[in-house]
């Protein structure tokens, strides 16, 4: 029996993962959990699972969520929160699902606290990925991937020698504006921009996803997940998903991990590992009703926030947080309707041009620098 903490719970990960939990009550068991501001749904999984410990956002929704739950579950909110709900004595697997650079502390402090990391929460990696990974090194935590990509890579990489990998290569889907050219990006809309093609997903991931700046974030990703450098590191555009990433090897061989589009796969894995357990529901994936698999090479002109993620990547030290934070806040602009689709590539290229990069940044430091990358975007919007 593994004990799971899951912060995130009440988001498109967060269910999924409830769902493999209910599946699966004599391998898991929730202990704790935090949403955002979704009182109602913490309510029904805290009756469903009587968990030890939950968490909200904000202090005002701590009543509202007590009159709801018939457990004698606790109840705490805010950033503290959610660093009680990953580092609860009783956890041995933290599930990180929780959108956006609010996951980094709770990371750091649960890996001091010995849990094992499934990550599926990218930005905390991407805008402090040299701090995570020194503190699980340290700790001897194990940090598995729940990213379908990095899934797919860590799937394709057990069983062999790492450093006889040649290349890791990470399937893009190219997002909702895959086949529109520069130009009818000018005038898309919020709502075009939430349908992705194979995926439901929070509604930040599905714009990056559009913008591209979601495989960008992913190469970060990779580069701290599988410690390799960016040269190492490709993408590969593959409309279809089924193909969740590949491994090339120095003899040529070419491992890849097939599967219809389904989060449960990778969070469940992240789960079990190194078990695997039945997935309830699952699709099959016939290739034979596929019949055709698509694949193209992406064009660093048409999707600029992969090649600016890149640049930031191989600058180090403060240039992904920055390029992190400034995503958020430019991702979030748009989706309140307050800056056209391609303004947010610019917002992002404007704040990486005017912050100085530091080199090998402390927690204090990413922390603030995040902080006024998202002011400096504001002040770009005036
Ligand atoms: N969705 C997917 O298929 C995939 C997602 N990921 C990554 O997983 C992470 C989660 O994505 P996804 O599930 O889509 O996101 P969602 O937006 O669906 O869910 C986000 C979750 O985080 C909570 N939350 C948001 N902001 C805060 C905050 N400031 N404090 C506390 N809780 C907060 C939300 O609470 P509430 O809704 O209650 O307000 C919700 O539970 C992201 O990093 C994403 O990149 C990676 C691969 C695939
Ligand atoms: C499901 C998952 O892992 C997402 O990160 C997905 O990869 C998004 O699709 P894109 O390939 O369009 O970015
Ligand atoms: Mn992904």
């Amino acid at each position: 029996m593994r004990n799971i903490s899951l912060l995130g719970a009440s988001g498109s990960i967060g269910q999924q993962t409830i769902d493999v939990l209910r599946n699966h009550p004599h391998s898991f068991r929730l202990v704790a959990l935090s949403v955002g501001r979704n009182v109602e749904y913490a309510a029904q999984i805290v009756n469903e699972f009587q968990p030890l410990l939950v968490s909200v956002q904000y202090e005002e929704d701590v009543a509202r969520l007590r009159a709801l739950i018939e457990s004698s579950t606790e109840v705490t909110y805010g950033e503290q929160g959610l660093t009680e709900v990953a580092t609860l004595t009783e956890t041995d697997v933290l599930v990180n699902a929780v959108m956006g650079s609010v996951g980094l502390n709770p990371t750091l402090q649960a890996i001091e606290a010995k849990k094992t990391i499934a990550i599926a929460n990218k930005e905390t990696l991407v805008t402090a990925g040299h701090l995570v990974t020194e503190a699980a090194k340290r700790n001897g935590v194990d940090l598995i991937p729940v990213d379908s990509e990095h899934s797919a890579i860590y799937q394709c990489l057990e069983g062999n020698n790492q450093q006889e990998v040649e290349r890791y290569i990470l399937t893009a889907s190219g997002g909702s504006f895959r086949d529109r050219s520069r130009e009818e990006l000018k005038g898309v809309t919020v709502e075009d921009a939430l349908k992705h093609p194979n995926w439901n997903m929070g509604a930040k991931i599905t714009i990056d996803s559009a913008t591209m700046m979601n495989k960008g974030l992913e190469v970060i990703e990779a580069h701290w997940l599988f410690s390799t450098p960016y040269e190492r590191i490709d993408v590969l555009l593959h409309k279809e998903s089924m193909i969740h990433s590949l491994v090339e090897y120095i003899d040529g061989s070419v491992l890849a991990h097939l599967g219809s589009p389904d989060m449960r796969v990778p969070i469940q894995y992240a789960l079990s590992f190194p078990k695997r357990l039945d997935l309830k529901g699952r699709k099959p994936l016939n290739l034979w009703e596929v019949g055709t698999l698509h694949f193209e090479k992406p064009d660093a002109d048409r999707f600029r926030c992969l090649k600016l993620a890149y640049e930031a990547g191989k600058e180090k030290g403060t240039a992904p947080t920055v390029l992190n934070a400034a995503n958020e806040a430019a991702v979030a602009a748009f989706l309140e309707g307050k800056i056209p689709f391609l303004e947010i590539e610019t917002l992002i290229e404007k704040t990486l041009d005017s912050f100085v990069t530091v080199a090998n940044p402390d927690l204090e430091t990413i922390q603030d620098i995040d902080l006024r990358a998202r002011r400096y975007v504001q002040t770009l919007m005036k």
